[in-house]
């Protein structure tokens, strides 16, 4: 396997070949650098091997928890072919994850079930551990646990859960920063998504089952949801729309400077979740077409949706509407309707 990966430096393709898990982990060590440490298919650690300190970061950056959602996967792979090739070294500890990769062959969000309803141990409530993706998202816990418990004391902790969503965006690039329970919002993240071309954001209101709401409040790791773009198939990206978003992540993890300036809530567009519309009925349809795209505003009043025989209308001023999917189970979320934020508090 070691073999295998280091003549092609391509983990994706590793993975690829061995989609539900590897014989056996592996390790091996890059120059006198680097420790590397592949602890299940589509799961590679990057370990500095001098001693780490409080200044040492632990960086998880995962991709395809939706398995046609290929940019942030090419992305990666080219982070990690850097990384193996040795012209990007590690000075931070870096985990990377390939969510679902049988849900990558197939060229679909998911194979039966949703890997992102599936964290802060909804994979087994309910009808238990009992398909592939409730196994995987354990695994998934189990590998984020073991990376940050092994963390530095007082070493920083991030992780970007990087996706793209189904239509276009009025905001091309947007992160959606998971509910902090009366924490404060961290301005420099912020600014750190803005520098990575990622300008608007959204708070969430409330706790989810998502991978980034996992990390942000088990962990209290700076933790988000990254949209990237939207879904295209695998090889189809234009991989100059992602050049800001390499960059800041080539200095994060090699431990160059990030030249972030100041909080300035000029330069980016913050929204809060105003309320989640979860589906109650079979019969849920949207009154807008299947092209509308995210953050497009409508009116007081205006009838968004009809879930079984109740009209579900815009109640703010107006709402924005963003991730509009009428093809969810019910009881999940059919949209988010967001305001835009005020009164945050931000350290
Ligand atoms: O475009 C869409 O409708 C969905 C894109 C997507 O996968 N979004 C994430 C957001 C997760 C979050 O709220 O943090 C998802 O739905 O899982
Ligand atoms: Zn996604």
């Amino acid at each position: 396997m070691q073999d295998t990966l280091m003549l092609s430096k391509d983990f994706l393709q590793l993975t690829l070949d061995n989609p539900v898990s590897l014989a056996a982990p592996f390790e091996f060590t890059l120059g006198q650098h680097t420790q590397v440490s592949v602890w299940d298919t589509g799961v590679i650690a990057f370990e500095p091997l001098s001693k780490t300190d409080a200044q040492t970061k632990s960086i998880v950056l995962s991709s395809a928890v939706h398995g046609n959602e290929t940019a942030p996967i090419e992305l990666c792979n080219q982070l990690i072919t850097a990384l193996l090739s040795e012209t990007l070294i590690a000075a931070h500890r870096v985990l990377f994850l390939i969510g679902n990769p049988p849900a990558i062959l197939n060229g679909t969000r998911f194979v039966e079930e949703n890997l992102n309803r599936l964290f802060s141990g909804a994979h087994s409530r309910g009808e238990g551990l009992i398909n592939a993706e409730r196994l995987r998202a354990q695994k998934l816990e189990q590998y984020v646990d073991r990376f940050f418990n092994a963390a530095p004391q007082g070493g920083d902790r991030f992780h970007y859960d990087l996706h793209t969503a189904i239509r276009a965006s009025k905001h091309e690039k947007f992160a959606i920063y998971p509910y902090p329970h009366g924490e404060p919002y961290s301005g420099e993240q912020i600014m750190f998504l803005a520098a990575c071309g990622i300008k608007t954001v959204l708070f969430h209101h409330e706790p989810t089952t998502t991978f980034s709401y996992f990390s942000a409040h088990g962990y209290q790791a700076h933790a988000f949801t990254i949209e990237l773009g939207k879904v295209m198939p695998m090889g189809q990206n234009d991989m100059t729309r992602f050049i800001a978003v390499k960059e800041m992540l080539t200095r994060l993890v090699s431990g160059r400077d990030l030249e972030l300036g100041e909080f300035d809530a000029s330069q980016v567009n913050l929204y809060q979740v105003n309320r989640s519309i979860n589906k109650q009925f079979d019969d849920f349809s949207f009154t807008f077409a299947d092209d509308v795209e995210n953050f497009t505003a409508f009116p007081k009043g205006y009838i968004l949706a009809k879930d079984g025989g109740t009209e579900i209308k815009v109640e703010a001023e107006s709402e924005s509407i963003v991730f509009p999917n009428a093809n969810v189970p019910v009881g999940q979320r059919t949209v988010l309707c967001l305001v835009p934020a005020k009164d945050y508090r931000l350290v």
